[in-house]
This record gives C-alpha cells, structure tokens and sequence, in this order.
C-alpha cells in the first residue's frame, strides 16, 4: 500500500471510530480506559513474579514487611482483572446495541432522504444495502471487539516485550519481526474474504427473495395451487450452496494459508527461549529475570498469533465501513436546488409538460416529446394501453425522476426549482401500489397528514372513500395486517383507505392511479358519484382503464408509446373517432354484448 492508501485507511478507521464513538461518547472512553487497563494487567503480574523471586531470595530474616507488600499487589491485580472483566463485557453488549441502532438509522435516514426513486433502480446498490442492513447488527460490534482485544494485546505485548528487553535488548526486536509476515498474510486473507462475501450479494439476496416466498402469507395461495414449493426450495438451495462454495474456499485458505508464517513466528520464540535457556544455564541473570522471560515468552508467542488475528480482522471489520461511508456519501442522481423556491398559496395556472420525454436509467425512453396542461382546479384523465408510460407520467410529476429533456413547470416556474417537500405537500396520492400499513385504521388515514391529528376529518375521509369502518371489531381503532396479529382486510378495502388517506390530506393536487382497481362496481360508482364534491378546488389527474368512469373528467388525454395521441373532452374524442372513441366502444360493446346474451339465455 502506498502513502496514499494509508492516508485513505487512516480516514476510513478515524471516521468509523468517530461514528462509533458519536454513538456513545462517555461509554466509549469508559471502555478504551477499562481496556488499556486490563491489557496491563499481565504484564504487572509477570513483573509481580520477578518481585516475589527476588524479594524471598533476599528476604532479610523475620522481616515478612515486603512478602506481604507483594501479597496486597497480587491480591489487588488479580482482584482488577476480575473485576474488570464483567464491566467491559457490559460496555460491550451496551454500546453494541447503540451503535447497531445508530447505524441503523443512519442507513435509513439516508435511504428514506433520497427524493427521487433512481437510487432503488440500482441493483448493485440496492444489494449493498442489503448486506450493509444484514450487517449492521454484527460488524460494528466486530470492529469494537477487534478493537478491544487489539489495543488489549498490543498494551499486553507493549508491556511484555519491554520486559524482555530489560534482560536480552534485540529480543523484542527479533520476536516482532518474525510475527510481521504473519500480520500481512493474515490482513490479505481477510480482505480476500471479504471481497469473497461482497461477491456473494446476489446470492443473499435471492436467499431472503426465496425464503420470503416460501414463508410469507402473500404467496401462499400460488405456491399451493401450482406446487411451486419445492421448486422454490431447490432454488434456494442452490443460493445457499452457491453462497457456501465461495465462503468454504475463503475459510479453507484462512485455515491453510498462514502455516509458513507460523512456522516463523514460532521458530522467533524458540530461538529466543533458547537463548534464555544459555544464559540461565551460565547464571548471567538473577532467578526472578529468568522466570520473567520464560513466563513472557510464553505469553508472547500465543499474544502475537492472536493479535495478528485480531489485526486481520480490524481489517476485514473495516472494510464493512468502507461500504458504509460510501452508501451514507452516495450522492443522488436528482439534483435538488441549492436554492430552493418555496411556493405558498394555491395552484393558479396549473402544471404545465413542455416537450418532456423521459428515459428510465435503462435507457429505455418512455415518454417521447409531451406537452400538454393541466389547468388548476381541472380534472384529467390519463388512459392508454398497459406500458403507454401513464405511472411514469405521474412518477415526473411527483418529481421522482426529472424529465430527460423538457421542462415541467408550475405555475410557470420550472420544477426543479421549486421545494421538493413543499412541491409534494401539496399533493395527496393512490398510487397503483399503494401502502397497507399495519397499523389501526385511524392510523392509516392520519398518515395522510402527520400534522393535523384530526380525528373526526380520519372519520369523514374515510366515509367519504366508502370504507366501513364500523363493521370491524374494533372500527377505527382496529389494528390492521397479520404482522402484529391484526385484521387482514380484502383488496378492495385496502385500496378504499388509500383513497382515505389521500381525501384526509385534503391536497391540491390529486393523483389517482388506477383507485379503483380492486374495488367492487357499487362503491367504485357511489366514489364517482360524490367525485364532482371531492374534486371540488382540486386538480385531479386520474388514470384509470375503466373508460366508464372518465367521463366525468374535464378533459382526457391518450397516450400510446409514450406519445400524447389525443386529447380533449369525452365528447370530443368519440366524435374524433381515434384511439380512444376504439377503445371506449370495445368497452361499451363487451357490456352490451355480455347483458344481451344474458337477457337473451
Ligand atoms: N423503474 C423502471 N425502470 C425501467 N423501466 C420501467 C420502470 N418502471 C416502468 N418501466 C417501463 O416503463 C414503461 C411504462 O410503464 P408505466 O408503468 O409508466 O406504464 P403504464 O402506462 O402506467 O402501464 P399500466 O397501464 O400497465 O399501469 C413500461 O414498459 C415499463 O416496463
């Protein structure tokens, strides 16, 4: 490694300690001030040792003073590692589940504080953070003990080795070297596992994809009915194997790999032990010196071998951190403006698409050259065949992503100017795949408006989106969804609390993608309806496949292949006799068709 990396290594351990220390600044000093102790410990008592021999071979008579002076140190050195034990294990376990929960939120806030939607369309970033999730519960606390038992043996080391320089000065020298091409071997293995594990994220993945179809209530009725089963648990068998070949050759070259470098690490202690051995044997060193080198040498050798360890895995450890930092500084695609403009008051002109088109990150250009208005307080429907680019108009117009080319302005003012947060505050959504929170049905309406906590207007939206309430066991307080063993409620019932919580929220601007699509003819008409008195002041951009329905739009517009074909009133558009009058009358005609040959029968 360069002086570069170094540097860049040095940042990476700073800033993770930092983080960890952010977590829980006094318990952390606590910690690094428990641990420096305890790695002194054994070199104290080695040094004790030298004491007690050279105190009883010159102990003068009845004079027992300094014997037990020796005694109080022993007892209390002894007594300080005890008691210090339990008290780091506890700091340990403590700010283990700190940092977890920190890191946790760090990762989340960053997700949820990305604006746009592009960051999710990136697999491989999408499968870093699920190993960073996956992770976050064990490498902090890995880094921390490594940390630990690393700053532990090097003070342990520290201290031993300079007592084994008082007596021979190369020897510390000497046992260090030998244990160095250990310490590099060791970090590049655990680097290489690493790597190894980064390249197993797909796997992981389809691990959790499988398991989850395998467990979960949702896909429980397919996997019956077709007996997918065992197909999908073959297929996660074969994640699962894939995922232990790669790791199985990882822990094989831990476990083979390091053998020359322990062979001279240990051929270092055995040449230094012999050397003690000569010199004991010519009586150059007092007996308490001699007993001193033989107990550290001991020590030493098996300190090195663990300390390498624990410097291989502070480095495996960090390298967690590494993708860490790098997803909290990922910066996001959607430019948000340095200056934003806040907008106040209520739409007046409406929103205006001038020659946007739109290609996804896959290149894939979905929207080609719209322009068309939405006029304030105008309802508009949006129809076209599946794929004609509908959602993702609407994924533009939330600012989600931002037009490829082309301007959407508000009010005339380019979007991307605007507040985004300002700009979505305005706005009440039924996306097609709309939320089922489990949580009460209270709760599920409120979110509409974290701000208002009005009770009685969650009571009044939720009248109002025809959802009955007060057929549930405990009406608006029923905890809903099978995660916290809740009410599970039908689709339909689902999608009218998401009309719930839009209407609660009151929004200027309405987005309607397919709201009704699970719900039965009778609500879905008494919804449109009362839909005039809802719309009332708003803009409403509705899409939907139900051609029946649009009719009280004030104006529709078609697409086809992402291109804006046709638009006008309902009148207008049957009498143009385009795509859109075909498509109506194939509706039109199926109904007809369907309640003559019934009638007929
Ligand atoms: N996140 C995405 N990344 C890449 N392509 C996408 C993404 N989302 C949608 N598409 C593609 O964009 C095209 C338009 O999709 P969109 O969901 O906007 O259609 P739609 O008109 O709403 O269709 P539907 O009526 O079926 O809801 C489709 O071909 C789809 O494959």
């Amino acid at each position: 490694m360069n002086i570069k990396g170094y540097a860049q290594q040095s940042r990476l351990f700073y800033r993770s300690y930092a983080l960890i220390f952010k977590s829980m600044p006094r318990e952390a000093a606590l910690l690094v001030v428990l641990m420096v102790l305890q790695g002194l410990l054994p070199a104290l008592q080695t040094w004790l040792s030298k004491i007690t021999l050279d105190v009883l071979f010159h102990l003068p008579t009845q004079n027992f003073e300094p014997l037990i002076w020796v005694l109080v140190w022993w007892g209390s050195s002894v007594l300080l590692g005890q008691v210090l034990e339990p008290w780091i294990n506890y700091l340990v376990a403590h700010m283990n589940e700190h940092t977890t929960a920190f890191i946790n939120q760090q990762l989340v806030r960053k997700a949820h504080g990305f604006q746009g939607l592009q960051p999710f369309e990136n697999s491989v970033f999408y499968q870093d953070l699920e190993v960073l999730n996956r992770l976050s519960s064990s490498r902090p606390l890995n880094l921390l003990v490594a940390t630990i038992n690393w700053v532990r043996l090097l003070v342990t080391l520290t201290g031993l080795l300079f007592l084994v320089g008082t007596l021979v000065w190369w020897m510390p020298f000497l046992l260090v070297a030998c244990s160095l091409p250990g310490v590099f071997k060791n970090t590049a293995l655990r680097a290489s596992g690493w790597k190894g594990l980064m390249s197993t994220r797909k796997e992981a993945l389809e691990i959790n994809y499988f398991r989850g179809l395998l467990t979960q209530e949702s896909s429980a009725r397919e996997i019956r009915i077709y007996n997918l089963g065992p197909h999908f648990e073959h297929r996660l068998m074969g994640a699962f194997q894939a995922l232990q070949q790669v790791m199985g050759k990882e822990r094989l070259k831990l476990a083979r790999e390091p053998i020359l470098t322990l062979l001279l690490s240990t051929a270092g202690g055995v040449f230094s032990f012999g050397y003690v051995l000569l010199l004991a044997a010519s009586q150059k060193v007092t007996a308490g010196s001699i007993v001193v080198v033989v107990q550290a040498l001991g020590q030493i050798q098996s300190l090195l071998d663990s300390f390498t360890i624990y410097h291989s895995l502070l480095k495996e450890h960090i390298l967690y951190f590494e993708k860490l930092f790098y997803f909290l500084d990922f910066q996001e695609p959607l430019v948000l403006p340095q200056n934003p403009q806040h907008i106040s008051g209520t739409l007046q002109e409406g929103i205006q698409f001038e020659n946007v088109s739109f290609s996804y990150p896959d290149g894939r250009q979905i929207l080609r050259d719209l322009t068309f208005t939405l006029k304030a307080g105008e309802t508009v429907a949006l129809v076209g065949e599946n794929g004609a680019g509908k959602s993702t108009l609407i994924k533009l117009l939330c600012r989600f992503y931002d037009p490829t080319t082309g301007t959407i302005r508000v009010d005339g003012t380019d979007l991307r100017t605007l507040d985004v947060q300002d700009w979505r505050s305005r706005m009440g959504a039924v996306f097609q795949d709309f939320g089922k929170y489990h949580l009460s049905v209270q709760d599920n309406i409120l979110l509409g408006d974290l701000q208002k906590q009005d009770l009685q207007g969650a009571e009044q939206a939720a009248s109002k989106s025809g959802f009955k309430f007060e057929v549930l066991p405990q009406g608006l307080q029923t905890l809903l969804g099978k995660s916290f063993g809740g009410t599970e409620l039908s689709g339909g019932q689902w999608q009218k609390l998401a009309i719930a919580r839009a209407f609660y929220r009151n929004p200027q601007i309405l987005i309607l993608d397919e709201p009704t699509a699970a719900i039965d003819p009778k609500s879905e008409h008494d919804l449109y309806e009362q839909f005039a008195a809802l719309a009332k002041g708003k803009t409403v951009l509705l899409v939907t496949h139900r051609l029946a329905s649009v009719q009280m739009a004030d104006r529709i517009l078609v697409l086809k292949g992402g291109h804006l074909i046709e638009q006008g009133t309902h009148a207008e558009l049957l009498h143009l006799g385009g795509e859109y009058a075909t498509m109506f009358r194939l509706q039109a005609k199926y109904y007809q068709l369907a309640e003559e040959e019934a009638i007929g029968a």
